[in-house]
């Protein structure tokens, strides 16, 4: 477990001899064993922050804190999946679970580390597929292994950048089962930095949700998603308060989309 701390976080990147300020002042405390989803529309800035809190890039402004330390690069204390699948696609399902099992846990014996990617590979059902190589799976499949993947490195932290963003709605739920399962099946709670625009699965998965804006990429409310847990999906979603808290985050993000499509409309005048 640990917590996230973002603390004054902004990043500008140049684009053809132009600033664009991506993340302006984002603050943020997550929790340990916390899961917490960033909503928002395309462009908010969404991707630029998970990759900050990755170590991948570095903030104009702002530090973050893993657990009170700050983060200066990638590091083992953090998992990261991506929407594009994470995996070596020159291994095997198999091989891409024992490299990442073999590089975090290095007093363990061949045997062992062979056994427990067994074990990850039963757990989402493709022991069948273990000799298969990522090309050769579907996005669900692909997407099951980057997940045991990296909990099978155990990092204090889940980094995940729309992860389900590409597999169809029957996978989808699949998936956050699969990680609803992972997640609280162990001995405690990991952090979970969640990237989503699809409003369901963030109040299925969440206990908070930061919603974001673009132009620039702010911030604009934290809620706490109140639903106890385990939740079950069809009750949840059938209920007055989910409704509400639905329908409250669907009118932000149409109107802050709104916004934005008007933004862009006045810089093409005034380019014009
Ligand atoms: N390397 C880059 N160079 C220049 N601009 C960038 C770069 N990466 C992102 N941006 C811009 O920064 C803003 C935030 O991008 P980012 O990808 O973080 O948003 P996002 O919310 O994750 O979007 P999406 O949901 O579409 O993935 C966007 O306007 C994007 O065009």
């Amino acid at each position: 477990m640990a917590t996230i701390d973002l603390q004054n976080i902004s990043m500008i990147y140049g684009v053809n001899g132009t600033r664009h300020v991506a993340l302006e002042s984002v603050n943020l405390k997550i929790r340990d064993g916390e899961f917490v989803s960033l909503l928002g529309p395309s462009g908010c800035g969404k991707s630029t922050l998970i990759d900050i809190v990755a170590g991948l890039k570095t903030p104009e402004h702002g530090t973050v804190l893993i657990d009170d330390e700050p983060v200066t690069g990638p590091g083992p204390d953090r998992g990261v999946v991506f929407q594009d699948y994470s995996l070596f696609p020159w291994m095997t399902a198999f091989e891409n679970i024992c490299f990442a099992i073999e590089h975090t846990n290095g007093n363990l014996t061949r045997k062992e580390i062979e056994e427990r990617t067994e074990a990850y590979l039963d757990l989402v059902g493709l022991r069948a597929y273990r000799n298969s190589y990522p090309n050769t799976l579907s996005g669900g499949m692909r997407q099951r292994v980057s997940i045991v993947r990296m909990f099978s490195m155990n990092p204090k932290v889940f980094l995940m950048d729309e992860p389900f963003g590409a597999l169809d709605s029957l996978n989808r739920i699949y998936m956050q089962d699969t990680l609803l399962h992972l997640w609280s099946g162990g001995e405690e709670h990991k952090t979970v930095l969640f990237v989503t625009h699809d409003v369901d699965e963030a109040l299925q998965l969440s206990d908070r949700i930061a919603v974001m804006t673009p132009s620039p990429g702010r911030i604009k409310e934290v809620i706490d998603v109140p639903f106890p847990r385990p939740r079950c999906r069809k009750t949840l979603s059938a209920s007055t308060e989910y409704s509400t808290l639905k329908s409250h985050l669907l009118s932000v993000l149409y109107c802050e989309m709104l916004n934005e499509i008007e933004r862009q409309e006045k810089g093409l005048k005034g380019l014009a």
